[in-house]
C-alpha cells in the first residue's frame, strides 16, 4: 500500500543504539512532515473501523512515544486518553506492574481510576519489539477490568514474536521481518 510504504521511507535505523546490538528505528523523522502524521492517523483509524465494531471508550497511550499517536488518534476516535508512564510519574493512586523490554526493565503505572469496568479500549504505541511494554500495559487495563479490544503499533518487529504474548489482537502498519 502507498502510505505504508511511504511511512517506512521515513523511518531512520540507528545501529548499536541505546546498546550495542540494538539497531533503533527512529519515527520522529516522521513528525518533519505533517503529511506522514495525518496519513498514518488515517491509516489506523481507518483500520479499526473495519476490525472493533463497537465504540472504543479509552485510548491507552505508552510513556513516551505512544503519547505521540493516542491523543490525536482518541480525539478522532472521540474516545477519552489515558496515559500509561514509567514509575514515580503519576500522582494519586496508581496500579503497577513490572516488565522487561528490547533494551532494559521498568515499571508502569496507570492511575487506579483510569478505566472503568467494561470500557473498551485500544491500546497504542510507536513500536513492539519483545511485546513487554504493551503486556505490562495490558495488565494495567485488564486489572481495571476494562475490555482490551485491540493493540495498535506503527511498527512491529515481528523477529522478537512480540504480538504472541499479547491477551488481544494486535495491528501493526509497517512490519520489519529482520
Ligand atoms: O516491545 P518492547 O521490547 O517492550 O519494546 C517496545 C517499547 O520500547 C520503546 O519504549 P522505551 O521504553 O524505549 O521508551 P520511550 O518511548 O520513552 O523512548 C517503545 O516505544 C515501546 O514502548
Ligand atoms: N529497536 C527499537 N527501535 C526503537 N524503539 C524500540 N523499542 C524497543 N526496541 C526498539
Amino acid at each position: 500500500m502507498a502510505d505504508v510504504a511511504y511511512i517506512r521511507s521515513l523511518l531512520k535505523e540507528h545501529p548499536d543504539f541505546p546498546k550495542k546490538g540494538i539497531v533503533f528505528l527512529d519515527i520522529f523523522p516522521l513528525f518533519k512532515q505533517p503529511r506522514a502524521v495525518e496519513t498514518l492517523l488515517a491509516h489506523l483509524v481507518h483500520h479499526l473501523a473495519l476490525s472493533v465494531d463497537s465504540q472504543v471508550d479509552v485510548v491507552v497511550g505508552l510513556d513516551a512515544r505512544g503519547f505521540l499517536f493516542g491523543p490525536p488518534l482518541a480525539l478522532r476516535l472521540g474516545a477519552a486518553f489515558v496515559p500509561v508512564r514509567k514509575r514515580g510519574k503519576l500522582p494519586g493512586e496508581c496500579v503497577r506492574a513490572s516488565y522487561v523490554k528490547e533494551y532494559g526493565e521498568d515499571i508502569f503505572e496507570m492511575q487506579a481510576d483510569a478505566i472503568q469496568p467494561g470500557q473498551n479500549v485500544v491500546v497504542v504505541d510507536d513500536l513492539i519489539a519483545t511485546g513487554g511494554s504493551a503486556s505490562a500495559a495490558a495488565e494495567l487495563v485488564l486489572k481495571q477490568g476494562g475490555t482490551l479490544r485491540e493493540f495498535l503499533f506503527l511498527i512491529e518487529l515481528t523477529f522478537l514474536g512480540g504480538t504472541k504474548k499479547l491477551p488481544a489482537p494486535a495491528y501493526s502498519m509497517i512490519k520489519i521481518d529482520d
